[in-house]
């Protein structure tokens, strides 16, 4: 991600189309739990989509019902016209915690989806290798998870997302367990990635800020059952810089978001 030159091919996005989703779950005590309500959407290839929306709407059940981890209820999900049933090849995904195997290598860690898919390591070790060149971490592979930084275990996370060059990543607040300098770096990094690689990306955050910065539409759900309550497109040049957050139009888009989220009374208005 430090290399501006795309060190890895560019990937086909693909497009993803949400119809009508509904999602209950039941619980152990018999009832029934709304967590999405008839969510449409419609994503085209190559868009970097962020998701907002109070703790507990659902962000984090749209994802894994995207990802093929949970089914839905009602409606469908399809990724390039093919119906979501069971987690798809051409999907990566990221979360809030690394979730690396501490007993495995970087390396190890980064060929974890090659060898579970069956393919053959050496196919995708060049791509590993320029992948951690790319996010600054050019000579760690031998290491072990405990030997590096929250960061850089998020980094070597990203990678082995990317390994296996998915047209949609999913990212479910990737960066929220890090402090904040860090954090701001991982954003700036994943911008210029996604400005070289060119997938779809679908990112989920709890940070306005993060998702104006980062997005080409930025979507804010209610509170349970989420439903989508805005989908703005956020018409700012790339690549963007943290000197934009002072621009006017960014700040627009902000207070914009931050008033539905006064409007439901999930910020206050001080
Ligand atoms: N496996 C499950 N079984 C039962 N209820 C669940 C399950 N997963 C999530 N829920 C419930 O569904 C609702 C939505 O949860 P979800 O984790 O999707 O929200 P979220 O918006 O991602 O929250 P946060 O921002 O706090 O991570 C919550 O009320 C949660 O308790």
């Amino acid at each position: 991600m430090r290399d501006p030159a795309p060190a890895t091919a560019r990937l086909h996005g693909v497009s993803v189309a949400i119809e009508n989703v509904t999602k209950i779950y039941e619980l152990r005590d018999g009832s029934d739990l709304l967590a999405l309500d008839r969510v449409d959407l419609a994503i085209a290839p190559g868009a970097f989509v962020a998701i907002v929306g109070p703790s507990g709407c659902g962000k984090s059940t749209l994802l894994s019902l995207v990802a093929g981890l949970a089914p839905v209820s009602t409606g469908k999900i399809l990724i390039d016209g093919e119906e979501v049933k069971r987690p798809h090849e051409k999907v990566g995904v990221v979360f809030q915690t690394d979730l690396l195997l501490y007993w495995r290598t970087v390396m190890d860690n980064i060929m974890l989806p090659v060898e579970i898919k069956g393919w053959r390591r050496q196919d995708y070790l060049p791509k590993a290798e320029r992948l951690l060149e790319q996010v600054g971490l050019a000579g760690f592979a031998g290491k072990y998870p405990s030997e590096l930084s929250g960061g850089m275990r998020q980094r070597v996370a990203i990678c082995r997302a990317l390994v296996q060059e998915p047209g949609l990543l999913l990212m479910d607040e990737p960066f929220g367990a890090l402090d904040a300098l860090t954090r701001e770096q991982m954003i700036a990094d994943l911008q210029a990635m996604w400005l070289s690689v060119g997938n779809t990306v679908l990112f989920i955050t709890h940070s306005i800020e993060e998702a104006v910065f980062l997005a080409d539409r930025v979507l804010v759900m209610s509170p349970r059952p989420g439903r989508i309550d805005l989908d703005r497109t956020i018409d700012i040049e790339r690549p963007r810089s943290w000197r934009s957050r002072t621009d006017v139009t960014f700040i627009e888009y902000m207070s914009e978001i931050r008033g539905i989220f006064e409007a439901r009374g999930v910020l206050t208005k001080e």
